[in-house]
C-alpha cells in the first residue's frame, strides 16, 4: 500500500540535479527497508538526509553508490543513470561510508597512498601533495606518521573524509560524518562541509541529528520507516509549520475550552506545554481568529491570562509530526 506523497516544497529542475531517484525501492527478504523515494538532490545544496536509526538513510546510501542493487527504481547521480554509469560517475563522487578498509599497521599518510594508488585516474607524480593536502584539509597533519592502530574513532573518521577528499569532487557522499567525533571535531566538519560547498560541490550528508542538520544544510529530506516524508529546501520546510496560541495561565483547562470554541485545536506536542500552558494551533494563522478576539474571548470567560502568544512550531515539532518520533536534538 502506498503511503500519502511527501511533503515537496520548491521547485526541482531535472537538468540540475546532482542525485535523483524515481521509485526507488531496496528491499531485505519481505521487508522494505526503501519504500519508493523520489530524491532530488539540487547540484550545489548541502542536503541533509535526516531520519532516525533504521529509516532507511544508509541502505539508500549504499544503493546510490553502487554498493548494494536496489531492488526497483531508478537512480540519476551527476545526471547519468546508475548503476550503468557507475565507472563513468564514481570519480567525480567522494564518498564516506562506514569507514573504508583502513591498514591499522600503515600510517595515515601510508593508508592515503595505498588508496590513492588503487585509483586509475589519479597521477602517481603529484599523489604525495595530494595525500598531504587531503591529510591538512581534515586537519590530521600532525598525526599522518601515526600507525591508524593507534588513531582515535574519530580521526578514523576523519581519515575516511581525507579519503573523500583526495580529489576534486563534483558531489561529496557523507554518512553520519560526525559519528565518534567530539564537539571540536564536529564543528571542524561543519566548517569542511561548508567550505566545499563554497566551491561548488554537493553534499549529500546523512544524519540523526536535527541540530547538525539545521547547522550545515540548505535542504533537507526526511526519512521516516523507509518512506521520504518531506524533502526541500530548509528554510520552506521551516515556515511551513503551523503557528501555534500559547496562553500561560493557571486556567489551563478553560483556557483550552474557549479555544476550542473559537475552533483552535489543542496542540499536543510532546513535552511543549507544561501545567500552566495551553497550547493550540493556529492554522493556517491568517485565516484563524485575530489575537485581539482570542484575548477578550480568554478574559470574558474569566481566564486568568499571564502570558499571550502566537508563535511558530519549531523545525523539530515539524519533524516530529512528520516521522512520529523525536529526534536528538544534540549529540
Ligand atoms: N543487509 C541487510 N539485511 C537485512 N536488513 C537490513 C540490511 N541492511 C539494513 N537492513 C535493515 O533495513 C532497515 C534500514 O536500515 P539502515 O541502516 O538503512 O537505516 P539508517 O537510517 O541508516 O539507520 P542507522 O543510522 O541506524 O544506520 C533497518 O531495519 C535494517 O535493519
Amino acid at each position: 500500500m502506498k503511503g500519502p506523497a511527501p511533503e515537496q516544497h520548491g521547485t526541482a529542475d531535472p537538468a540540475g540535479l546532482a542525485i535523483e531517484t524515481n521509485r526507488l525501492v531496496k528491499r531485505f527478504g519481505h521487508r522494505s527497508a526503501v519504500d519508493g523515494i523520489d530524491l532530488a538532490v539540487p547540484r550545489g545544496a548541502v542536503f541533509g538526509f535526516l531520519g532516525p536509526n533504521g529509516s532507511g538513510k544508509t541502505t539508500t546510501i549504499r544503493v546510490l553508490l553502487g554498493l548494494a542493487s536496489a531492488t526497483s527504481g531508478d537512480i540519476r547521480v551527476l545526471g547519468q543513470s546508475m548503476p550503468a554509469a557507475l565507472a563513468a560517475v564514481l570519480p567525480d563522487v567522494g564518498a564516506l561510508v562506514e569507514g573504508p578498509g583502513f591498514y591499522p599497521s600503515l600510517s595515515g599518510s601510508g593508508n592515503l597512498m595505498r588508496l590513492d594508488s588503487a585509483d586509475r585516474h589519479a597521477s602517481s607524480a603529484t599523489r604525495r601533495k595530494r595525500v598531504a593536502d587531503a591529510l591538512d584539509r581534515v586537519g590530521l597533519s600532525h598525526a599522518a606518521g601515526k600507525k591508524v592502530r593507534a588513531y582515535s574513532l574519530g580521526m578514523k573518521q576523519r581519515l575516511g573524509l581525507a579519503n573523500a577528499l583526495l580529489r576534486p569532487r563534483e558531489l561529496l557522499v557523507l554518512d553520519e560524518p560526525t559519528n565518534g567525533l567530539d564537539p571540536q571535531g564536529t564543528r571542524e566538519v561543519r566548517n569542511l562541509v561548508r567550505s566545499l560547498a563554497a566551491g561548488g560541490t554537493t553534499v549529500f550528508v546523512s544524519s540523526h541529528l536535527l541540530a547538525e542538520v539545521e547547522q550545515m544544510c540548505t535542504h533537507v529530506g526526511v526519512m521516516s520507516a523507509g518512506r521520504l516524508v518531506a524533502q526541500g529546501p530548509l528554510d520552506e520546510l521551516r515556515s511551513s509549520g503551523q503557528r501555534q496560541v500559547v496562553v500561560e495561565t493557571p486556567d489551563a483547562e478553560l483556557a483550552t475550552s474557549v479555544l476550542a470554541r473559537l475552533g483552535l485545536v489543542p496542540a499536543a506536542i510532546p513535552g511543549a506545554a507544561g501545567p500552566r500552558e495551553a497550547r493550540a494551533v493556529l492554522d493556517g494563522g491568517l485565516d484563524g481568529p485575530a489575537p485581539e478576539v482570542i484575548v477578550a474571548a480568554l478574559v470574558a470567560d474569566g481566564v486568568r491570562v499571564r502570558r499571550f502568544a502566537i508563535e511558530d512550531s519549531s523545525l523539530e515539532d515539524r519533524f516530529v509530526s512528520l516521522t512520529g518520533e523525536g529526534f536528538d536534538v544534540v549529540g
